[in-house]
């Protein structure tokens, strides 16, 4: 008679398997799977399949406890072999919390710059308000994360920040906080994105009814928090909506990212022409390249056919001629985005348009823009992504 013990995997053959599939639990912000990161600090396999696993947080309040619980539970019980799993949730030491951040930083000093030449830092500006700029950004990293790179988004834009409600990371006056593990800032992850905003800073205030009105130095100090002391990993490309026009702000980004390359967003409107040229012509005063312009808001395609040019026509054509010259060359028009009410519904429900219509208008205007700007040329599905340094 088969002796069915002897089909049956060995234990020490259970518990690698075990390792295994925890292994494969990704901590939501790090993005690194808890294994790495030493948050398993027992896992064991008994004779009869029960699977106990100790899992180590970094807070009590860890706003992804939950998540992390579940997911390492689902993974236990999905090994091989294991008939019966259990998590037992428990906190880290602070010296368990230091080593924590020493591997999460993997090796790297607080103070040198966490954007190496390997990343593309992409700042995004506009001369005036309301041109749909923050629209374009979250739109731009969304698209780009979906592409299967990894992209961190800064909301530098302190009087008007918008993306935690358009990247779904706020809602009735409650946006998502970053988790803090000692002195080491974790931004939230929505639709793949690595999200920090000013509007996360507010503690218990209601974005909705809350003003910063910060001047110079405290706006300086900001953006330089956001670069040291929240940690993005390695990102392939970091976004930054910067405030509409010619402020404190932009000139700090151009010293703390001098890599950072510049992406001007206006109307067709030729009116608003002239305040785009100058927030560009602010970025090169600070060392940086403009890349090229975006045209957002241009024509609405009728159901007749026609198309209504709400904003008129020509203001990115213009943008790209008045900032092209012989000394800086030839400063693309990179994208012409059409005015779309579904774009608009998708933003205000918190679900970028590239994701969740990705064949209205606009999305399509905005994936294309996405593949030039990553592939250095227009879109090429299907080919590999050759990300050029800085
Ligand atoms: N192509 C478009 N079609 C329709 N609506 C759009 C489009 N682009 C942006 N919008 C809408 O226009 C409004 C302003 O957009 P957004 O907040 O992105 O602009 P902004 O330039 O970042 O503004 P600010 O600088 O004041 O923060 C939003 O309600 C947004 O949904």
């Amino acid at each position: 008679m088969p002796d069915p013990a002897a089909d049956a995997p060995r234990p020490d053959e259970v518990e690698a398997g075990l390792w295994r599939a925890l292994g494969r639990v990704r901590d939501p912000e790090i993005l690194r799977p808890i294994t790495d990161l030493g948050m398993v600090t027992e896992a064991s396999v008994d004779a009869d399949g029960r699977a106990i696993v100790q899992l180590s947080l970094t807070i009590a309040a860890c706003p992804a406890a939950r998540r992390i619980e579940a997911d390492t539970l689902a993974a236990a019980a999905s090994a091989p072999g294991v008939t019966e799993a259990r998590v037992d949730v428990g906190v880290m030491s602070p010296e368990e919390r230091q080593a924590f951040i020493e591997r999460v930083r993997g090796g790297r000093a607080k103070r040198t710059s966490q954007f190496g030449a390997l990343t593309r830092v992409i700042a995004v500006t506009s001369g005036k308000g309301g041109v749909g700029k923050s629209s374009i950004t979250a739109n731009l990293a969304a698209a780009i994360a979906a592409r299967g790179l990894s992209v961190g988004l800064i909301d530098a834009d302190v009087f008007g920040f918008s993306i935690p409600a358009l990247m779904g990371l706020s809602s009735d006056g409650r946006t998502e906080q970053p988790t803090r593990v000692d002195e080491l800032i974790l931004p939230p992850v929505s639709h793949g994105v690595k999200v920090i905003s000013i509007g996360m800073f507010l503690g218990d205030a209601d974005p909705r009814s809350t003003a910063v009105s910060w001047r110079g130095p405290m706006l300086h100090r900001t953006v330089e928090q956001f670069l040291s002391d929240v940690w993005f990993g390695d990102v392939d490309v970091l976004l930054l909506d910067l405030p509409p026009g010619t402020g404190d702000i932009a000139i700090s980004v151009g010293q703390l990212l001098p890599q950072a390359e510049v992406l001007v967003v206006t109307t067709p409107q030729e009116a608003a022409a002239d305040v785009a040229v100058r927030s560009a012509l602010v970025a090169r005063q600070t060392g940086q390249r403009v890349i090229g312009v975006v045209e957002n808001m241009a024509g609405l395609p009728q159901p007749d056919g026609t198309v209504l040019e709400l904003f008129g026509s020509g203001g990115g054509r213009l943008v790209s001629e008045r900032l092209s010259d012989e000394e800086h060359g030839e400063i693309p028009l990179l994208g012409s985005v059409p005015l779309s009410a579904s774009f608009r519904a998708h933003g205000d429900a918190g679900t970028p348009a590239v994701l969740a219509e990705p064949e209205d208008p606009a999305s399509l205007a905005l994936i294309e823009l996405a593949s030039r700007l990553i592939t250095g040329g227009p879109s090429r599905v299907g080919t590999p992504l050759p990300l050029s340094p800085g």
